[in-house]
């Protein structure tokens, strides 16, 4: 996988959402089996498209092989909503994978959303802290070894929403963002702990995604995920119908 941002990525191409869920499955499996130099990070991306990803990494074949002792989780982002809402993101992982696999609890985080957005985006950026063991990224000391994005139908990627005052954060690893045409206050990665990566993925599936997709790879930079790098790389990986527009 190569490129550093969403213009020079690679993009793999598959035939459906079921090809990109299984290819995407394989995948972290062998990387999370390749880490062995601390634990193998990884931030999930929420909304729908992750829900076939998150089965297929339950099920028995990859479940039993999957080094989940030393694997971490984290979310890019999360609805501020109670883990009791469908709405969640967590929540969504928990019922098809988490619940499924012999994951201890301790290595799984949760975006908190119990305290106020501002006080949790604070908790959480101390939860990657304390992984991260330090409180400043530092360049050649990824935060994460994967982070997983989509991509929302007005270029929004994890929750950087287009226009909003998150897009300027520098400094903070999490913060919150209150979107013009969404729903929920959101609690989300910044750029800049998305970039400390090894690799940041892209699954897009569906036509819906053609579009969007087409211009954050022409240079739209009013679409927030045009800004997204890693210092590692940036792939998308999508099916036919998501490609259509390329
Ligand atoms: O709101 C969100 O939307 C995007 C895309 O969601 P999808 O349902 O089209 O897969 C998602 O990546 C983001 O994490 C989520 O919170």
């Amino acid at each position: 996988m190569s490129g550093h941002d969403v213009k020079t990525a690679e993009v793999i191409v598959l035939k459906d959402g079921e090809a990109v869920a299984q290819h995407m499955a394989h995948w972290l499996l062998e990387q999370a089996l390749a880490k062995k130099d601390g634990p193998f990070v990884i931030s999930l991306s929420g909304g729908t498209t992750p829900k076939r990803l998150f089965q297929i990494l339950a099920e028995p074949d990859i479940a039993a092989r999957f080094p989940w002792s030393n694997t971490q989780i984290f979310y890019g982002d999360e609805r501020y909503v109670p883990t009791s809402d469908p709405a969640s993101n967590y929540t969504m992982s928990r019922e098809t994978l988490l619940d499924h696999v012999s994951l201890p609890l301790a290595n799984v985080h949760p975006m908190p959303t119990d305290a106020d957005p501002e006080t949790d985006a604070a908790r959480y950026q101390k939860e990657l802290q304390a992984v991260y063991g330090a409180n400043e990224l530092q360049p050649g000391k990824p935060l994460f070894d994967v982070v997983m994005l989509g991509m929302g139908p007005d270029g929004h990627t994890a929750s950087l929403f287009p226009r909003q005052p998150v897009l300027k954060e520098r400094t903070k690893w999490v913060a919150t963002c209150t979107p013009d045409n969404a729903p929920h206050t959101r609690l989300t990665l910044t750029y800049p702990a998305i970039h400390s990566s090894r690799h940041v993925v892209f699954l897009l599936e569906g036509a819906g995604k053609a579009e969007m997709l087409a211009r954050v790879r022409k240079g739209d930079d009013s679409l927030p995920s045009c800004h997204i790098t890693s210092e590692g790389d940036v792939t998308f990986l999508i099916d036919e119908a998501a490609a259509q527009d390329l």
